[in-house]
């Protein structure tokens, strides 16, 4: 796969892009927050020649497919052959943006230049190390390096423990990197645990009582799952300690589990009066047979690294020394891979059971809405959250 260059011209204006690489980003674009005059995109295509930093080839394709949007309105000529690489990219970026109106293909090419102006740089991104940050919460940091996009859980004085805001939070990080630049996207969590599960105070501390939180809860984990289940590209978990509860019965819906060997797997959803989620009930038993599922997600058998690998949870095991070195370097040679056949084999085997998951992942959160509101679960919950009390 060739790579994208665009020719160092005096000026970036569009016919002189020269485009050999694929994907076709859709980058992200505000929505014009007011109507750009013809100088001000004058000035903006100035401003292109000004900049210091190549802002990456998705970006050089949107100015291009913008720039024609905005002067020659939609894509108006013949698709080139297959072998044509340069036009071909070119032109697929400029249909993409089908209809767009000239007035808005213009406020966007001036949006878009503008974010990459050194001052608008300097503000929203500061330095930009190798490892940039894309996007920063305070308990989920994403970052974009080498072709990947690595979502960390980033809650360690709670075992990364998942709250409300986290779920959402996973979800609009899973929309971003399924059109970012990464050609796949890895979860990971920082200290000791990689995830210990529901945060179980999440229901304790809702406002609107058990009923709401329950409600509440089952709109936002059904989303959650279905996040991963239609998840676009390569999806890979670094298990770097011990996971719990949905951080154990979501590795179902990934592509690869990389685990170092002081990692445990534990879905304790009996002694919590609950109920398996992420799609569980249904990957488990076809993975590792109704036996071994049973004694995880009824019985609550925490599995050693090595016995989640026998029983087919987990790709390969990493002793915990070499773990990070190891797994990081084969994650980057993967993400080198075309993204495109990557992402096009992901979508052969996943389609074969999208509609299965999706109505597996609506049952499931149906009867766990249930489960939350039993005594069972408020018992367990309760006394989680009381059992430092009463040592
Ligand atoms: C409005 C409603 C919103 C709902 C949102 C959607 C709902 C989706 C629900 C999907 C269904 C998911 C189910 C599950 O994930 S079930 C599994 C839940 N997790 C657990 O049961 C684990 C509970 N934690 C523990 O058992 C232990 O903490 C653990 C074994 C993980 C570690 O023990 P250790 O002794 O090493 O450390 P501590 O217990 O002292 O933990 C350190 C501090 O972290 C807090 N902690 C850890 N895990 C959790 C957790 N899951 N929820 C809340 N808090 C957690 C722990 O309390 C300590 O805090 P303090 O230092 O403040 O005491």
């Amino acid at each position: 796969m060739a790579a994208v260059t665009l020719r160092r011209a005096r000026c970036w204006c569009p016919s002189l892009l020269q485009v050999f690489r694929f994907p076709v980003a859709q980058v992200h674009l505000g929505r014009p927050t007011m109507r750009a005059s013809q100088q001000d995109f004058e000035n903006a295509m100035n401003q292109v020649k000004l900049l210091k930093q190549d802002p990456g080839n998705q970006v050089k394709l949107k100015l291009y497919a913008l720039y024609k949007q905005a002067t020659d309105g939609p894509c108006n000529v013949p698709k080139p052959g297959v072998f044509d690489l340069v036009n071909k990219a070119k032109w697929e970026a400029w249909n993409s943006l089908g209809n767009l109106p000239k007035e808005t293909a213009r406020q966007n090419y001036v949006d878009l230049v503008s974010s990459l102006s050194p001052s608008s740089e300097a503000s929203s991104q500061g330095k930009r190390g190798a490892d940039e940050k894309v996007q920063e919460s305070k308990d989920i940091v994403v970052t974009s390096e080498d072709g990947i996009t690595k979502i960390m859980l980033n809650r360690p004085a709670k075992k990364n423990a998942l709250t409300f805001e986290m779920y959402k939070e996973i979800i609009l990080t899973l929309k971003n990197a399924s059109t970012d630049n990464s050609a796949i996207a890895v979860f990971t969590g920082a200290g000791d645990y990689y995830c210990s599960g529901n945060d179980l105070t999440n229901f304790t501390s809702a406002a609107g009582g058990m009923e709401e939180a329950a409600n509440q809860g089952a709109v936002v984990l059904r989303e959650f799952v279905n996040s991963f289940i239609d998840f676009p590209k390569p999806l890979v978990a670094v298990v770097n300690g011990p996971a719990v509860g949905i951080a154990v019965t979501l590795l179902g819906l990934f592509d690869a589990v990389y685990a170092s060997d002081k990692a445990t797997f534990h879905t304790p959803f009996s002694h919590l009066g609950q109920s398996p989620e992420a799609c569980s009930s249904y990957t488990f038993p076809k993975m590792m047979g109704s036996a071994k599922a049973t004694e995880m997600l009824l019985f609550g058998k925490k599995l050693t690294a090595r016995e989640a690998w026998a029983q087919g949870l987990v790709s390969e095991v990493f002793p915990d020394s070499t773990f990070e070195k190891e797994v990081w370097t084969r994650l980057r040679a993967y993400a080198k891979l075309p993204p495109n056949s990557m992402r096009i084999s992901k979508e052969l085997i996943r389609n074969n059971e999208k509609e299965k998951l999706h109505a597996v992942n609506a049952e499931e959160c149906t009867t766990l809405k249930a489960r939350w509101l039993s005594e069972e679960c408020i018992n367990a919950i309760m006394n989680f959250v009381s059992r430092k009390a009463k040592l």
